[in-house]
C-alpha cells in the first residue's frame, strides 16, 4: 500500500521503517527540513540499536523516502498517518497544535488531489479528538479516520512497532478497518475493533496504569527502606502471582521520558475538565516528582552530609538505550546534588552533551571509570550496560571510598558486598 507518515520522530521514523519493511511504499514527511536531509542520508536523527541499520536497508530498497511537503510528495499515499508531537501545555493539557496544523494540510491536499484516503491519528491525543479531526474532514465523503494509537516503547521502539502487544484500531466504518487489516496483514497481534474515543482512552489508560505501578512501588520502597525489607524480592514475590505478572515493578528514582508524564497530567487534565476526580493518579505524580529528593536525602544522611562530597553520577538519559533526556530523573538529581553541594562529575555514552547544556557545572567523563576516579560515592541512575556491568576490583582502586548508591537497582548487591563496597538502593540495602 502507499503509506504517508507525517512528522518522523520516535514513533513516525519507527512507524514509516516498520511499515517499509513489511513491503509497502512509505513516504515520511517533516517539516523539520534539518532531520529530512538526515534521513535522506540514512542517518537517524534518534539514537536506539539497530535503528540506523533497518533505516539504511529500506531506503536503499527505495521502499522509504523522506520529503517535507504533503502536498508536492505525499499525494499517491491512500494512508496517511499522523505522528507528530502532543507536548504537554502549560496548563497540562496536551497540546494539539502540530496536530491540527498536520489536519489543515490534510484538508489542503484533499481539496486540490480528492482521492480515497484514510487519516489514521498514531499520535496520543485526548477523547474526542480523533472525532474532532472526523469533523474538520467531513466534507471529504471519501476520507475515513481511524485512531490508531502506539504503545512503543523508546530504546526498543522498532521491535515494539514489528511485534506489537496489542493492535488498537478506532473507527466507525467496516471500508476503514478493512484498510487497517491489510495495512498490518504481516503483524501478528491480538486487535482491539471500536470507537475512536475508546481507542484513544485505551493508550491514556494504559501508560496512567504503568505510571501506577511505578509509583505504587517507589512508594512502597520508602516503607522497605525504614523496615528493612528488600523491595526487588517483594517485587519478585508480588510478579508471581499472575494477575499482577513480573514487569514495571522496578523501584528506583522514578519515570521520566516524552510520555508517562505528558499522558498523566493530560488525563488529570481531562478528568477535571469533566468534573472527576483521579486521586490516584495525582499521587502516582506526587510520589514521582518527590522520588529524586527522597533519595537525595538518604544520601545526604547515609554520606554525613553532601557538602564538597564527589558524587559520580552514571546514566543520564531517561532509560538505557535511548538519548532522549525529556524528563529524565537524571535532571532533578543532578540539581539536588547541585542545590545540596556536592562536586558533581557525570558520564552517559550518548546524552552527556545534551544535559551539559543545562548543568554545565558538571564534569563530564568520557567513560565510567574516569567518572568516578576520587569519588566519594557513585550513584547510578540509568542503568546503561556500560554502566552496570563494571570491573568492581578497578571501581574500587579509583574510588576514594567505595560507596555505592544504586538508584536502579540494578548493581549485583551480592558481588559488590563481597568487593567491600557499602551498597545503597531504593528500598533495599
Ligand atoms: N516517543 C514515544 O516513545 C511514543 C510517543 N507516542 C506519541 O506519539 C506522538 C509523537 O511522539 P514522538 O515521535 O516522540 O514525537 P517527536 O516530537 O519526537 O516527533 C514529532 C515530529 O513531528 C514533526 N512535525 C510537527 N508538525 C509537523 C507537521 N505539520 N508536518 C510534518 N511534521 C511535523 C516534528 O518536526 C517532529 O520531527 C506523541 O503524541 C507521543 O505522545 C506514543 C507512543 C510512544
Ligand atoms: O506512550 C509512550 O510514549 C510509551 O511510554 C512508555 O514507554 P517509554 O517511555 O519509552 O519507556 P518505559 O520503558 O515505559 O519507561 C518509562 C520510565 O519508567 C521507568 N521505569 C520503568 C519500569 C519500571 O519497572 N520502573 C521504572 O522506573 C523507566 O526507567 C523510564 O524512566 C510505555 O512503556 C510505552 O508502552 C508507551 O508507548
Amino acid at each position: 500500500m502507499n503509506v504517508a507518515v507525517i512528522g518522523t520522530g520516535y514513533v513516525g521514523l519507527t512507524t514509516a521503517v516498520s511499515l517499509a519493511l513489511h513491503g509497502h511504499r512509505v513516504i515520511g514527511i517533516d517539516v523539520d527540513e534539518e532531520k529530512v536531509k538526515q534521513l535522506r542520508k540514512k542517518k537517524s536523527p534518534i539514537y536506539e540499536p539497530g535503528l540506523e541499520e533497518a533505516l539504511e536497508t529500506v531506503v536503499e530498497q527505495g521502499t522509504l523516502s523522506f520529503g517535507s511537503s504533503l502536498a508536492d510528495e505525499a499525494a499517491e499515499a491512500e494512508i496517511l498517518f499522523i505522528c507528530v508531537g502532543t507536548p504537554e501545555s502549560e496548563d497540562g493539557t496536551a497540546d494539539l497544535r502540530y496536530l491540527f496544523a498536520a489536519v489543515e494540510e490534510l484538508r489542503l491536499l484533499q481539496q486540490h488531489d480528492p482521492r480515497k484516503r484514510a487519516v489514521v491519528v498514531k499520535s496520543t491525543v485526548p477523547v474526542g479528538t480523533g472525532d474532532r479531526v472526523a469533523d474538520l474532514l467531513r466534507e471529504f465523503a471519501s476520507v475515513h479516520v481511524v485512531s490508531n494509537p502506539e504503545f512503543l516503547r523508546e530504546g526498543r521502539a522498532l521491535r515494539d512497532a514489528l511485534n506489537p502487544s496489542r493492535i488498537v484500531i478506532g473507527a466507525d466504518h467496516a471500508e476503514a478497518f478493512a484498510l487497517m487489516d491489510q495495512l498490518y496483514e504481516r503483524l501478528s497481534a491480538e486487535w482491539v475493533r471500536t470507537t475512536r474515543a475508546n481507542a484513544e482512552m485505551i493508550k491514556y489508560a494504559s501508560n496512567a496504569f504503568l505510571a501506577t505501578r511505578i509509583s505504587f512501588m517507589n512508594e512502597l520502597s520508602r516503607l522497605s527502606a525504614a523496615l528493612g525489607t528488600d523491595i526487588e524480592v517483594i517485587a519478585r514475590g508480588m510478579g508471581l502471582d499472575s494477575r499482577i505478572g513480573p514487569e514495571f515493578l522496578r523501584a528506583g528514582l522514578g519515570y521520566g521520558g516524552s510520555c508517562f508524564p505528558k499522558d498523566t497530567i493530560a488525563l488529570l487534565q481531562v478528568a477535571k475538565e469533566q468534573g472527576v476526580s483521579l486521586g490516584i493518579l495525582e499521587q502516582v505524580r506526587e510520589v514521582n516528582r518527590t522520588q529524586p529528593s527522597w533519595y537525595v536525602q538518604l544520601m545526604r544522611e547515609r554520606l554525613q552530609g553532601l557538602v564538597g562530597k564527589r558524587i559520580a553520577v552514571l546514566g543520564l538519559s531517561f532509560k538505557p538505550d535511548t538519548d532522549d533526556i525529556r524528563e529524565a530523573r537524571s535532571l532533578p538529581v543532578l540539581a539536588e546534588l547541585l542545590e545540596a553541594g556536592a562536586l558533581v562529575s557525570a558520564y552517559d555514552p550518548v546524552s552527556a552533551e545534551a544535559v551539559a547544556r543545562l548543568y554545565p557545572q558538571v564534569r563530564y567523563a568520557q567513560d565510567v571509570y574516569e567518572t568516578l576516579t576520587d569519588a566519594d560515592a557513585a550513584l547510578l541512575v540509568t542503568e546503561w550496560k556500560d554502566c552496570v556491568e563494571l570491573q568492581w576490583d578497578r571501581v574500587k582502586e579509583v574510588m576514594a571510598s567505595p560507596v555505592l548508591f544504586d538508584g536502579r537497582n540494578a548493581w549485583p548487591t551480592q558481588i559488590v558486598k563481597r568487593h567491600g563496597f557499602t551498597y545503597c538502593g531504593v528500598g533495599k540495602s
